[in-house]
């Protein structure tokens, strides 16, 4: 671990500076449009050592491209590598990437424990903001089984200077739950009433046992003033759609550009199809790999050259059956083939071998020359 870039401990003065009444005074934090006001002044947080400037500096969710950033650890301890972790940061926000997503399934969440999330958000947070980037928003993986460990989840971002939380819903006991996703509605809401940061709602049936949440389901979370937004890993586009559609009307001026609440599809495979349903952009782990490439398919898109964003699209999901098929293991051996960098995913994921390891560069060969013809 770089000097500099020492975490501050969840239990250090970090923690402590914002214990208290911030908490009692906030039943939720006001959705986007009401946030005038609300962590609108920037406060300067120190850790002992160093200053985190501008932690929690307001920083709206705009249309983009939001890289759920992957962990990365030492190779013999496995112990969280903070010089890696703030040198991929800041190479993501120096090629324009929207934001920042910590702990999200490329982020190895369910490897880490409390203390090294917090770690890893922000040494995250401290990169950005040491490097000219403190306006760039850092949204943080905060689900899990119980709803009190999801709302600790949620205030321990907010400490390490998280502005937004991404929350999948518990599944485990889903047998067991209410019937017509009663049990997941009360979860959002009282996780939404009691944590200091909005939610973005994360929909990855994969990652959850298969619960799929409905369209319905997420137009009733999105009226809660403290969720504003949804990351669609299901690849719905029709759902992506009626979400943007029915959420859209919430507002009377609806403002592409400042949205209420944000419809972010969940892979890089359909950024474009993500794009003609109306939705914001992408948080998708393939931009770990190829920022530029998502962000030029984007722009090429808005300013209307549609053929060549479709073109660019090809590649993009061409190299993103790649990502879903090797996941953290193969996106790894992808960053570390192709940008020297990356190491391994925490044990028992297994080490590719040389093979696999080849196997997954060269699925990620087309995307990697389209990203170098970029720079
Ligand atoms: N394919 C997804 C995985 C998780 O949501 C991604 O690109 O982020």
């Amino acid at each position: 671990m770089a000097p500099h870039m020492d975490a501050p401990s969840p239990s250090g003065s970090l923690r402590s500076s914002l214990d208290g009444p911030r908490y009692n005074s906030l039943s939720f934090a006001p959705r986007q449009r009401a946030l005038d006001g609300y962590r609108s002044s920037s406060e300067s947080l120190t850790d002992g050592a160093s200053t985190i400037a501008d932690v929690h500096m307001y920083r709206p969710l705009i249309p983009g491209v939001y890289v759920p950033t992957m962990c990365f650890f030492e190779a013999k301890t496995e112990d969280v590598d903070t010089t890696t972790i703030a040198q991929h940061a800041v190479r993501l926000a120096r090629a324009g990437v929207t934001g920042l997503a910590t702990q999200g399934s490329n982020g190895e969440a369910v490897h880490l424990t409390h203390a090294e999330r917090y770690t890893v958000t922000a040494t995250t947070r401290r990169a950005l903001n040491e490097n000219g980037f403190s306006h760039l928003p850092i949204i943080v993986g905060c689900g899990s089984q119980s709803t009190k460990e999801t709302i600790e989840y949620c205030r321990e971002a907010y400490e390490a200077g998280g502005d937004y939380a991404l929350v999948l819903p518990p599944s485990y006991y889903a047998g067991l739950f209410a019937p017509a996703c009663e049990t997941i509605i009360e979860y959002f809401h009282t996780v939404a009433d009691s944590s200091p940061i909005p939610l973005l709602i994360y929909n990855f049936p994969g990652a959850v046992g298969g619960l799929d949440l409905s369209s319905d389901i997420i137009i009733k979370l999105s009226r809660h003033p403290n969720i504003v937004g949804v990351k669609l890993t299901c690849g719905n586009t029709g759902k992506l759609n009626r979400v943007v559609s029915a959420t859209r009307r919430l507002t009377k001026l609806y403002d592409y550009d400042h949205p209420e609440f944000v419809v972010l599809g969940g892979s890089a495979d359909f950024l474009v199809q993500t794009l003609a349903a109306g939705g914001h952009g992408i948080l998708a782990g393939l931009a770990n790999l190829a920022p530029k490439a998502c962000l030029s398919t984007m722009r090429l898109y808005r300013e209307g050259s549609m053929e060549e964003a479709q073109h660019l699209q090809d590649t993009l999901s061409d190299g993103d059956w790649t990502a879903i098929q090797g996941g953290v293991v193969g996106t790894k051996a992808g960053l570390q083939a192709w940008l020297g960098y990356a190491g391994y995913a925490r044990s028992p994921l297994p080490k590719p071998t040389e093979e696999q390891a080849q196997k997954w560069k060269d699925g990620f060969k087309s995307l990697m020359e389209l990203e170098k013809s970029l720079d």
